[in-house]
């Protein structure tokens, strides 16, 4: 199976497959299904039903053999499965960098959007290939597929960040994204605490 290196990194010649949206060499790859996202989407019961049942893949993560450490610059290409969950489209966890630092998400394919909460403003930038989202120091981000096909972008992020999760399951992103008649529409943050009780 694929893993990081280790450092000292000799430079790296990456390769990457416009098509498959693929890059090579390879990293590890991470899995996210449906029983890894508790109480992240506004349906928390219906979330647990799909958990408990097919239990689908909602995304997944490759990332490149370069280590999330300090100084070093990984990269990684997120895949988000079409779908919504109760009108709510598939997303990412979202998370906040510890050591608050930027990071840009390049849009490889589909169409999405990316979520982004200081804990006070929320922002929506609309993400199709080509499209760079830049994340300052200190927001919050979560990408959102709104599309009818998978959505792939490519994440450039500074290794000493880190994640914190429980941030966003805490605070929230200010806004929750639903399929409308029109397109995505955005929706203040509500949590079903009925369903979590
Ligand atoms: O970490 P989350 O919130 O599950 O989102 C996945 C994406 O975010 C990153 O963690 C980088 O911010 C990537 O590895 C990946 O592109």
């Amino acid at each position: 199976m694929p893993s990081f290196l280790a450092p000292p990194l000799a430079p790296l010649r990456i390769v990457f497959d416009s098509p498959a949206a693929t890059a090579e060499p390879a990293g590890p790859v991470l899995v996210r299904r449906m029983s890894s996202l508790e109480g992240l989407f506004e349906q928390e019961g219906l979330r647990r039903q799909l958990a408990d049942g097919p239990d689908p893949i909602v995304y997944t993560v490759a990332s490149s053999p370069v280590p999330e450490l300090p100084r070093e610059l990984p990269q990684s290409i997120t895949t988000i499965a079409p779908g919504t969950l109760g009108g709510e489209f598939y997303m990412t966890k979202g998370h906040q960098h510890p050591d608050p630092q930027g990071e840009i998400y390049l849009c490889l394919r589909g169409t999405g959007g990316l979520l982004t909460f200081d804990g006070t403003t929320t922002s929506w930038i609309e993400m199709t290939p080509g499209v760079i989202g830049y994340m300052p120091p200190g927001w919050a981000h979560r990408s959102v597929n709104t599309g009818d096909d998978e959505y792939q972008f490519l994440a450039v992020y500074p290794g000493s960040a880190g994640h914190d999760y429980q941030w966003v399951v805490e605070n929230g992103m200010g806004e929750r994204i639903f399929r409308g008649p029109q397109g995505p529409v955005r929706r203040p943050f509500r949590v079903d605490t009925q369903a979590i009780a």
